[in-house]
């Protein structure tokens, strides 16, 4: 088997609060996530707010750590490598935020924010190199090269993602980390972004890890889907697959209530508002509002199995009742 881009590892990040009047919070957001993508792919993340989707996107980003787990990047585990070496790695993975207003410093010219990463390469290149790799990488984002002298407020949204995207890309990263891109612009400028990173994937071979609570963009971009519940996978394997056909009920749910992912699953499972107490370590997590559940669910959490090639479920009864 080749050896993947990245590979998470059974990731848990703990949360501590300070609850009022009371002793310290422990709070669970990623419980042992693990995933793989290989160079050039796309991995969609969807699961509702809340889920653990930007933990875990900040944590590969080698913005967070773990409370446990590892992150091996192109063969490097992130966690184990000095703060310098870290932080030339963070070269070949780079991150896009979903707020293309609030992500640009709108005192900066374009030129000079999209050169910022390039300031953290082991050899720094010279002012015309810069120029050149921001030149080069402006356009391959669809933008013209003089925009560079430009203030981000001289930008409509589609363009200051793109202007986003491109200073992702001016280090020429393996992996963009790229969380909820889209959510914030008009639908036809979505469709436009979603074409481009698509388009950057062909022609520069770079991974994304796409993270969205819209199912049609991830339907539209994605090679493999991963479902997030409570801070753990409950659901991955192939985009066509998870959406077509998907086997968890949490699954099924999302996919029947959007009706631009072409689901066989129609008929939406009865879900229910979460009630009852949290599910705890024993149990599983969506027990208190999934239609299938049996006693099985409150006493022994599920694991992900493998189900069949490239994908795997972690239910007690999946796909049953109606798929
Ligand atoms: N810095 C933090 N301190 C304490 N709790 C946090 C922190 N960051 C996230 N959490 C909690 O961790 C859980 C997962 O949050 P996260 O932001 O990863 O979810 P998400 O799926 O990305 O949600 P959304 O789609 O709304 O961005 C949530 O319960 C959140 O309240």
């Amino acid at each position: 088997m080749k050896a993947p881009l990245l590979d998470v590892q059974e990731v848990t990040r703990d949360y501590v609060s300070h609850a009022m009047f009371s002793s310290l919070h422990r709070h669970r957001a990623l419980d042992s996530v693990s995933l793989r993508m290989e160079p050039a792919s796309i991995f969609g993340l969807v699961g509702e707010s809340g889920s653990g989707k930007s933990t875990l996107a900040r944590i590969v980003a080698a913005l967070d750590r773990p409370t446990s787990g590892k992150v091996i990047f192109d063969g490097d585990d992130l966690f184990t490598l000095p703060a310098r070496q870290l932080m030339h790695r963070r070269s070949a993975f780079q991150m896009v935020f979903q707020d293309p207003f609030g992500s640009l410093d709108p005192r900066q010219r374009i030129g000079r924010t999209v050169a910022e990463p390039l300031h953290a390469l082991p050899a720094p290149l010279g002012r015309r190199q810069i120029e050149d790799r921001v030149a080069e990488v402006l356009e391959s984002v669809g933008l013209p090269v003089d925009h560079m002298r430009r203030y981000p407020h001289e930008f409509s949204g589609g363009q200051r993602q793109r202007i986003a995207i491109a200073r992702a890309l001016v280090t020429e990263p393996k992996l963009v980390i790229a969380d909820e891109p889209v959510s914030a612009l008009d639908l036809s400028v979505q469709a436009q972004i979603l074409n481009l990173m698509m388009d950057l994937r062909e022609r520069r071979g770079v991974a994304f890890l796409f993270i969205s609570h819209n199912l049609a963009a991830v339907d539209c971009i994605a090679d493999t889907v991963g479902v997030m519940y409570d801070g753990r996978i409950v659901e991955t394997g192939p985009a066509d697959e998870i959406f077509r056909t998907p086997l968890h009920p949490y699954s099924q749910a999302l996919a029947a209530a959007e009706p631009s992912v072409r689901s066989h699953h129609r008929k939406a499972p009865q879900v229910r508002p979460p009630l009852g107490a949290p599910a705890g370590e024993n149990g599983c997590a969506f027990r208190t509002r999934c239609p299938r559940a049996i006693e099985r669910c409150a006493t022994e959490r599920p694991e992900l199995r493998p189900v069949s090639p490239g994908r795997s479920v972690a239910c007690h009864r999946p796909g049953q009742d109606g798929t």
